[in-house]
Order: structure tokens, then sequence, then C-alpha cells
């Protein structure tokens, strides 16, 4: 894309074409006829042609803009300048219209892949969010299920450019939008994603472009049911390189699953006799035997995990593992000359060490797999030859064998992934994701190359007719005023390669089946046939060697292994040799030819078997919409923030991006039919429809009245300039928003009203309720509390009443002991008192009596010897006067009269004792009662009465004695 020197004027800021560094931008300083003199940013003055110059959009938005066809200048600079200052801002995805540019981060960015990110594109329209490979996935599911036509995502980009990266993505995310319940353990879209680390084991390695390079293309149809559900999907691989199985260069791998199974458990390693990747003569070409950050030991059990999810038997892996350790010892088996001329045998012992675990490895014959190496039938009419081969030739021959039994095993598995995952015959509509290398130029360009650059043209054409030829048939066919836009049609490159007869593919096989062709007839057949053709180049210094002027630029392939690269055929010996292997699976490998082909051709050429698959694949593309992805890799050092400006503009070259962007801008990149249009912006005008039945005129309508320029209308479509469906959406989506904000408005209104009613209505009730239960609670707390006080009052009145009772008996207890004691004492006091009377009544009554007695017997005593001295004075007198009687009688009746009295004293005292002690026993019975403890007291003072007693007795019967003595 040429940019067209607009706006140049001195002092504009201007964008200068360098072969070096791509652009240069500076400051016009002079222009002097088609010469500019420009101040470059870089501190140089560079005079410039006026062609090469363009102008810089100098009010670009910052953070540059997330679709190209927004920009104000669209040329090469403007557009890598775009690229570069999103990807500084680590923004990898650009739109281009509807093809999206992927700039491989070499970096991992899982904040854009994760669930959240998947959840925010889910249904989101089409440049709503920044540009996203979810975002391209997304729009294929949602047409795929609005309008039930299949899609296709093509992927594609130089290698190491993200192309496999990116399909995981949008595999990942079809299967997150078209995800189903789990039956039998694993899901369809878990085997699909699964398929994935078991095809990359067996065809990805690592190459000088990529560590983790697809050496074979990929598409991979993901089918859908009704309810937009995964219910199966098919892998389609095309073009494996087998090359790579024999031969490597430094600092390159072989393919990842030789490494694998070198790093496998130490029990495998030692079944399958294998050791160290240098001791592999198919390994140690290269010097790089590991991957910087990848663990083979931690790969191989993950590829073990893989091919359980996609459905492969463990007796299958121990099988696949097998083959891929025969392929390795087959590589070891090194030939030397044998005895008779031209013949070959195993070199030494280690050769036929490795030959002979091959074969126990492969359980076919020892000595069959020898001569399938070594020798060759040769059948002629007459007789069948047996021919043996020179060492090289039986080197060709092992080499031959190990890339057919490796590329038959990755069919296999291939195969068998398909048939794990099943196909639904019932689908309703696919996508298809497309993962095919990108167009190849390298100083020597081999088959490889044509083949992958022939996939290239085949896809650049596709696009081609999906971007600019049928959307130029339909501005013709619609009848609207355009202008035509140049493209490069490659159909003369697709012509030279695949024209049958006549094409390169065709002259290749041609050359294939004579026994006699080389390389250079070959070369010579095409420098004939092609001489005039404009797009075929024959280079002056080379007898071999060809160019083609492809789309992206021209390759010179060197024909040296055309013919041998192009043969497809399993030489016979090697099929018998495996078609005979004990081992089922390495039958399964090599199933017999069927009788026919067997006879009528042992030859089948890759070439046109390619060709017949990308016509297949096209045929599906062109059944689908298809959707464009284009990787583009920043650099060659596989590093992170590293912007390499003319390599990425060769990319974008390649890859057609700036042609669509100017296709994009020059045409009319959208069209919808007026019904359509009318029904999906007529509410943008709804005065256009009214009473307006011819829908072109209410389609203009409603174009006029938004104030859109430059658009076209058609027969039947309306035609729109790029953007101008992307702002009639947003005022469409602008009139939508704000009626559903009205609706919204209204509706939540509504809805709040009837809530408010409802909240207001529940919450009466409830501040009722709560207040009725706060009421009863707060009765029963307030009656709680009466019988609290009523309790506490009992039960003080009950503690209370206890203490008095306590107290009050104490206190009767204590007045009671105290009036005893009083009364005690008084009694004891009237006691003591009565007691000491009657002691001292007796005692003086003693005393007295004692001293009556006394002077009584003094008295008697002293009368009696008176009148003993008178009586005897008497007696003499009355002897003298003899007898006297009568004075004797006289004073015997005197003494009789005074004992009656004093027996009548001693009955009188007896009387006055008799009452005392019924005084006292009557005493004693009233305090008997109450002084039961004192009956001891007095008992003793009744002792101590009954002492006085006796004692006041003791006179008494002294008394009594004294009568007695005195015979009273
Ligand atoms: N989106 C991405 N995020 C992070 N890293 C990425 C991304 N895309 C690519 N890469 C890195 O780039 C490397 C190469 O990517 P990938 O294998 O997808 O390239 P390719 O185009 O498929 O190459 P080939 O054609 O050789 O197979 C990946 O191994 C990965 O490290």
């Amino acid at each position: 894309m040429q940019g067209t020197p607009v706006n140049i004027i001195v002092g504009s800021h201007v964008w200068v074409e360098d072969s070096e560094v791509a652009w240069i931008d500076g400051e016009v300083e002079k222009i002097n006829g088609q010469e500019v003199v420009i101040q470059a940013t870089i501190g140089k003055t560079v005079t410039a042609k006026l062609s090469k110059i363009y102008p810089k959009d100098v009010e670009a938005p910052a953070g540059g803009v997330d679709d190209m066809t927004k920009l104000s200048y669209l040329h090469e600079p403007g557009v890598l300048q775009n690229l570069k200052i999103r990807y500084e801002l680590n923004e990898i995805y650009t739109y281009t219209g509807n093809i999206l540019i992927a700039i491989n981060p070499f970096q991992r960015l899982p904040h854009i892949y994760d669930a959240h990110m998947m959840q925010q594109y889910k249904g989101a329209p089409f440049g709503e969010l920044s540009p996203h490979v979810f975002a391209v996935a997304d729009v294929a599911y949602r047409a795929m299920i609005n309008e039930g036509k299949s899609n296709s995502i093509l992927v594609s980009g130089e290698s190491g450019a993200g192309k496999t990266e990116t399909t995981k993505m949008l595999m990942r995310y079809l299967a997150y939008l078209g995800g189903r319940a789990v039956t039998e353990g694993r899901t369809v879209e878990q085997q699909v994603l699964e398929s994935n680390p078991v095809l990359e084991a067996f065809g990805n390695a690592k190459t000088v472009r990529n560590n983790n390079s697809s050496r074979f293309g990929k598409f991979v149809e993901i089918q859908f049911d009704k309810q937009g559900r995964i219910s199966g999907a098919a892998i389609r691989t095309y073009l494996l390189e087998r090359s790579r199985v024999c031969q490597i260069s430094d600092p390159e791998r072989n393919y990842h699953c030789f490494y694998l199974l070198c790093a496998a458990p130490q029990e495998e390693i030692e079944k399958y006799k294998l050791g160290h990747p240098k001791t592999f003569h198919y390994l140690n070409q290269s010097k790089c035997f590991e991957l910087v950050g990848i663990s083979d030991a931690h790969d191989y059990l993950a590829t073990r995990r893989a091919m359980d999810i996609v459905g492969i038997s463990e007796k299958e892996q121990e099988a696949i593992f097998r083959v891929v350790a025969a392929i390795l010892h087959i590589g070891n088996i090194d030939f030397t000359k044998g005895k008779e001329v031209d013949s070959s045998v195993p070199k030494d012992d280690k050769a036929k060490f490795h030959l002979k675990t091959a074969a126990e490895l492969l359980m076919c014959d020892l000595k069959a797999l020898e001569d399938a190496l070594c020798k060759r039938v040769m059948v002629t009419p007459e007789e069948v030859i047996k021919r043996s081969l020179d060492p090289q030739s039986a080197v060709t021959s092992r080499d031959g064998l190990a890339k057919t039994v490796y590329s038959r095993l990755f069919d296999w598995l291939v195969n068998k992934i398909n048939n794990s995952i099943g196909q639904d015959p019932n689908s309703r509509s696919l996508i298809g994701v497309l993962d095919i290398y990108g167009f190849e130029s390298f100083k020597t360009n081999s088959f490889e190359q044509f083949c992958i650059n022939f996939t290239n043209e085949k896809l650049q054409q596709h696009f081609n007719q999906h971007v600019f030829k049928m959307e130029q048939e339909e501005y013709t066919k619609e009848a609207i005023d355009w202008s035509y836009i140049e493209f490069v049609d490659n159909q003369d490159v697709l012509d030279l390669i695949e024209k049958k007869p006549g094409g390169i593919v065709a002259l290749l096989d041609e050359a294939c089946m004579f026994p006699k062709s080389t390389h250079e007839t070959f070369a010579n057949k095409l420098y004939q046939t092609f001489k005039t053709h404009k797009r075929f180049i024959k280079p002056k210094l080379s007898r071999t060697d060809f160019a083609v002027a492809h789309y992206a630029g021209e390759v010179l392939y060197q024909s040296d292994l055309f013919l041998d690269k192009n043969k497809d055929y399993v030489i016979p010996e090697h099929q018998d040799l495996l078609g005979a292997s004990k081992c089922p699976f390495v039958v399964g490998l090599f199933p017999p030819l069927p009788e026919e082909s067997s006879k009528s051709s042992k030859f089948s050429s890759i070439g046109s078997r390619f060709k017949l698959q990308l016509q297949q694949l096209m045929e599906t593309l062109n059944s689908t919409e298809p959707h464009y992805i284009r990787c583009v890799k920043p650099n060659n050092l596989l590093k992170p923030a590293i912007f390499e400006n003319v390599n990425i503009m060769q990319q974008l070259r390649c890859g057609g991006v700036l042609e669509a962007i100017r296709i994009s801008c020059a045409g009319y990149p959208t069209r919808k039919p007026f019904f359509e249009f009318i029904n999906r912006f007529g509410l943008l005008s709804p005065a256009a429809l009214e009473g307006n039945y011819d829908e072109k005129v209410a389609c203009k309508k409603i174009l006029d009245s938004i104030g859109l320029k430059g658009y076209q209308i058609g027969k039947t479509k309306v035609f729109l300039r790029a953007g101008q469906m992307a702002e009639l959406d947003a005022r469409r989506s602008e009139v939508l928003s704000t009626a559903a904000k009205k609706i919204q408005r209204r509706i939540r209104t509504h809805q709040a009203q009837k809530r408010f009613i409802v909240l207001r209505k529940a919450t009466i009730s409830l501040q009722s309720i709560c207040r009725g239960r706060i009421s009863c609670k707060v009765f029963d707390n307030l009656r709680r509390e009466a019988a609290a006080v009523k309790i506490q009052k009992n039960g003080r009145r009950y503690y209370s009443r206890n203490i008095y009772k306590k107290l009050h008996v104490a206190a009767l207890a204590v007045q009671t002991g105290l009036r005893a004691m009083a009364a005690r004492k008084k009694f004891r006091f009237r006691k003591q008192t009565k007691a000491a009377t009657i002691v001292q009544a007796q005692w003086r009554c003693h005393r007295a009596t004692s001293y009556y007695k006394k002077l009584k017997n003094g008295v008697i005593l002293s009368q009696t010897r008176w009148r003993g001295r008178l009586a005897r004075r008497e007696l003499r007198k009355l002897k003298m006067a003899s007898r006297e009687t009568g004075a004797l009688k006289e004073a015997k009746d005197m003494l009789e009269k005074k004992v009656e009295e004093l027996t009548y004293r001693v009955q009188l005292e007896k009387r006055l004792r008799g009452d005392l002690e019924e005084a006292k026993t009557q005493e004693i019975t009233k305090l008997q009662s109450s002084m039961e403890e004192m009956r001891k007291k007095s008992m003793k003072q009744m002792r101590c009465l009954s002492r006085n007693a006796k004692l006041q007795r003791k006179p008494l019967k002294k008394l009594l004695l004294l009568l007695k003595k005195h015979k009273f």
C-alpha cells in the first residue's frame, strides 16, 4: 500500500520510509520539487522522494486506536506506529475492520485470558470491548447461533507468530461457550482441548523460529447442536514435516515425543532400551537436547494424561511409545559395505543391537527387517530379482522406513482422536479453526516451503475472494456507484502451481512417475513450460532452482529434493515387513493395500494429495462465514517488548493486512438488505417509516436523518463505508439505551412503588407485631417484677418472721429464764429467809429451851436441892411432924400438871412441823414444772431443808429425850 502524499507542507510532521528502520518520523524543512528535506527525530537530516513521505497524524490518541480503520491517515507508518504504541501498552490485539491482528507478546498475560475475561466477552457486541481473540470467537459463535450458518476462523502468520496459542485460546473460549455437562468422565470440549498437547507432542518441535513450532497444519471443526452445545469435533491435519524425523539442523530439535520418551520413568527407559538423546542419531545431529523452562519428564506424564483424556487406552499408549522408541533405534542402524558388490550389512555390534531392538519393539522378524533395509525386490515380467543396496541406499531406506512409520503413527493419532471425540452427524453447524503455517521464504526453500506457500496462496485467494472479489462483484450486482479497487489477484500463481495439466504439481508428479527423472530434468521441464509465465522466474545462475512470484514476495526454490519428497509410497518391503508384525498396533499402521491400487500404481504423490486436501479445505471454508486473525511475530529473538519495524511491516504486507485496510476504507465493507436495515435502524428515524412503504426510500430517509455521508444504496442493500455501521450501531444503541432507560425507569418506578406499598404494609404489620411483642415483653417483665417483688416481700417477711420468731422465742426464753431466775432467787431468798427464820426460831427456841431447861433444871435442881433440903427439913419436920402426907401429895399433883403441859407443847411443836412440811411440798409442786433444771438445786435445798428439818428435829429429839429422861 502506497501512501498518498497529501498535506505535505513545510513544518508538517511526516513519516519517511527507510529500508533499515522501516520508518523515520520528522518535520518537513524544505520541498524541492519531488524531493523533501526532513529534520528527523533521530537527529539527522533526511532527503527523500515525495512519494516516500507520509503525513503523520499528530492528533492521534496517545494509546493508539483499537481499529485501524479509524486512523485518520491510513498508510504503512501510521499502521505500524499504531501497533507499536499498543504493543508497548501490552495491547496485543488490534482490529483492522473485521480482521484481528495479534502480536505475539512472548510473555504470559494470564489476566487477558482468564475466566473473568471470557465472561466479559460473552455476548458483548463486536467492537464494544477492546480487541480480543475471544471477541472474534464470540462473533463467530453468535453468528452461528443466530444465522445457523457455519463459521470459520482462519489464523495465519509466520512461524512463531502465535497461531497455535491463538487457536488454543479460541478453542478454550468456544469450549467455554458451548461446554456441556460431563458425560462418562470427560466432555467433548475437554477432549478437543486435550488433543492439543497430544498433537503437540508428536507434531511440534523446536525450530530456530519457535521453540514449540507446529510442523503440520491443522483445521479443527467444532460441531454444535441446536442448543449451541459442542456435540462433536474433527481434526484435520495437513502436511506433517516428515523429513524432521531423520534430519535436524543445529540448534533445532526433532519432534518433542522423542525427548519426552527419553525422559520417561526409568522402567520405561529400560523396557525400550533407551538412553540420553545424544546416543541417538536422529536426535544428536543437533546439540540442542533440552528446552529452557521445559521439563521433558513432566511433559511426558502430561502427554500420557492427555492421551488418557482423549481416549487412547493404556495398551495403545504403550504401543505408540514402543514405535517411537523403535524409530530411535532404527536411526542408529549404521551400514557398511557387505561382501557382495554394492551390498550392505549392519556396521558393527552396536548397529546389530539397535537392529535387534528395533525388530523386537516392532515385533517383526529380525532378518526380514535387515532385508527390508538392505535389499530391494525388483519385479520384472520375467522374474523377481532381489537386489542388494549399497550402504548409502540402505541408510536412505532406513530413513524412509522411519519417516513412514512416524507419519503413519501421527495419522493414526489424529484418526484415533477423531474417533474418540466422535462426530455429530446431526450437528446443526460448526465452527472451524484453521491453524496453518504462514508464508515461508528462507535461504533454501524446498518442497515443504513450496507446499506451505501454495497453501498460503490458496488462503490468500480465499481472503481476496472474501474481502475483495466478492465485494466488488456485489457492488456491480447492486449497481452502486463505485470505483474499482485494485488488488493483487493471485489466481495466476495458483494456476502456475496447481493447474491440471501443466501446473508445477502436475509436472512434479509426472517427473516422479518416470523412473529416470531427476531434479534437473524436472527443473528443465519447468523452465520450458513456464518460460513466459510472469509468475515463474528462472534464476540466471542456477540450473535447478526456480522462483515463484508469490503474492507475498518472490521465493527461490531448490528443486533437488522435490522428487524424493513428493513420493509418497511405502516401499513394498517395508509394507510387507510391518504388515507381518506380531503387534496388532503396528499392523494397524500398515493396513494391506487394496488389490487394485497396489497393482495399478504404487505411486502416490504428496503434492497432489496435499492439493486435494487443500481443495477440500477450501470447499469447507467457502461454505462458512470466515473470520481472520493475523498473527504477527514482533521479533526474531522471541523476546517480549521488542518491536522490529521492518520485520513486522513485512508480515503485515504478506498477510494482506494493509491491503485489507485499504479496501475496507476504499470500499463499502458493510452492507445490509433494506428490510434488515429498516428493521435494525428504523428506530433511529421513526418519522421516515410513517406512511412510507418503499424500503429504499425509507432507508435513504433514515440515513439522511442521521446525516451520514458517503454511503450507497444499491438495488436491495444499503452499502456503508468503514466505521459507518459502528456509527449507526452507536446511534441505535444510544436510542435503545435511552428507550431502555425510559422503560427501565418506568418499570423501576412501578416496581419501586409496588415494592414500597408492600414494604410499607409489611413494615406496619411488622411494627405492630414488634410493638405487640415488645408490649407483651414489657408486660411480662412487669408481671415478673411484681411477682419478684411479691416473692421478695414474702421471702423477706418469712425471713424476718423466722428471725423474729427465733428472737421472740429467745427473748421469751431469756425472759422466762430471767424471771425464773428472779423467781428462784426470790424463792430461794424467801426460802432461805423462811429457813433462816425457822433456823433462827429453832435456834432461839433451842437456846431458849436449852436455857430454860438449863434454868429449869437448875431451878429444879436448886429447887430440888432446895426442896430436898426443905423436904428433908420438912421430912424431918414431917417425920418429925410425922407424916405430913398431904404436902407431898400436892407436890406430886403439881408435877403431873407440869408434865401434861410439856406434853401439850411437844404436840404443838409436832403440828407446826407438819404444817411447815405441807407448805413446803406445795411450794415444790408449784416450782417443779418451771424449774426442772433447778431441781437438783431445789433437791439440794430440799435436802438442806430436810437437814434443817433434821436440825429442827434434833432439838425436838433432844427435848423428847430430855422429856423421856425426865419421864414426862
Ligand atoms: N497470546 C500469547 N501469549 C503469550 N505467549 C504467546 C502468545 N502467543 C504466542 N506466544 C508465545 O509464542 C510462542 C510461539 O507461539 P506459537 O507456537 O503459537 O506460534 P505458531 O505461530 O503456532 O508457530 P508455528 O507456526 O511454528 O507453529 C509460544 O510458545 C508462546 O511462548
